[in-house]
């Protein structure tokens, strides 16, 4: 039988949460007791104890960091790394940590309520694979912006994206060779333009990413159903 392969999550961590326009970076605001971050590295670490983690943050950040894990009494061992000017560099920076073949799940550190069950359908489709990026179908109608205005488009052609992403290691270490380009505003479109196809797997909508005030009062009550979200 052929040996399961290392697998690792790379958490990014490393923006500022403009958009959140909170006094904090997003991802140190505390929900139910303790910061956001936290929430989302216990998730993997439940998925499995034995993941490397790599955390990504601003450089001038990890001292924070460090104090928040202290004072929180954080038990999750993780790998703490300095991230880029966009998260592009700041994957880039966590992949540095990530040695030999393995699968490697990227995932956002503002997306507290990915399920154990979808990480574990992104790592085993990634190991069938090399590619697997979670993802919803949309609930709204959608319209294309054109020339002369706007029009509607088919939403069963669409899907909303999420993460994790995971990938073959090599894979990804690959992609992200590629000089940064403005459309890369995720793992799967860095993948993508070598070529590679892109397998999806069924995410959640409860898989929220918090990037705006209103999704943090969203995430006051979905931390609440924690235990039994989808
Ligand atoms: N230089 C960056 C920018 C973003 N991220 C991370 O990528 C994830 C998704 O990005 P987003 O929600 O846009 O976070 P921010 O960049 O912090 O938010 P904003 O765009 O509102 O400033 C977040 O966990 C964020 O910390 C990162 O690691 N490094
Ligand atoms: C990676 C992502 O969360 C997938 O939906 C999203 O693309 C991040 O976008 P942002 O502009 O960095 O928030």
């Amino acid at each position: 039988m052929e040996k399961a392969l290392q697998e690792y999550a790379i958490i990014v961590a490393g923006g500022t949460g403009s958009r959140m326009q909170h006094s904090l970076p997003k991802q140190f605001i505390e929900l139910a007791g303790k910061p956001i971050l936290m929430h989302t590295i216990e998730r993997f670490y439940a998925y499995n104890p034995n993941l490397r983690i790599v955390v990504v943050l601003p450089e001038d950040q990890l001292q924070v960091w460090r104090n928040l894990c202290k004072q929180h009494k954080f038990p999750v061992f993780h790998m703490a790394v300095a991230g880029g000017k966009t998260r592009f560099g700041s994957v880039k920076n966590g992949l540095a940590a990530v040695q030999g073949e393995a699968l490697v799940a990227v995932h956002d550190g503002v997306r507290p309520f990915v399920s154990t069950g979808i990480i574990k359908a992104a790592f085993e489709q990634a190991a069938e694979s090399g590619t697997a990026v979670v993802a919803v179908s949309p609930k709204d109608s959608i319209r294309e912006l054109t020339e002369d205005g706007s029009r509607a488009v088919p939403r069963t052609r669409y899907k909303l994206v999420q993460t994790p992403q995971c990938f073959k290691a090599s894979l990804l270490k690959e992609a992200y060779e590629q000089p940064e380009q403005e459309y890369f505003t995720d793992d799967a479109s860095v993948v993508e333009q070598l070529g590679a196809g892109i397998a999806l797997v069924e995410g959640s909508y409860s898989n929220i990413k918090i990037t705006t005030p209103e999704d943090l009062l969203l995430a006051e009550v979905l931390v609440k159903q924690f235990k039994s979200l989808p």
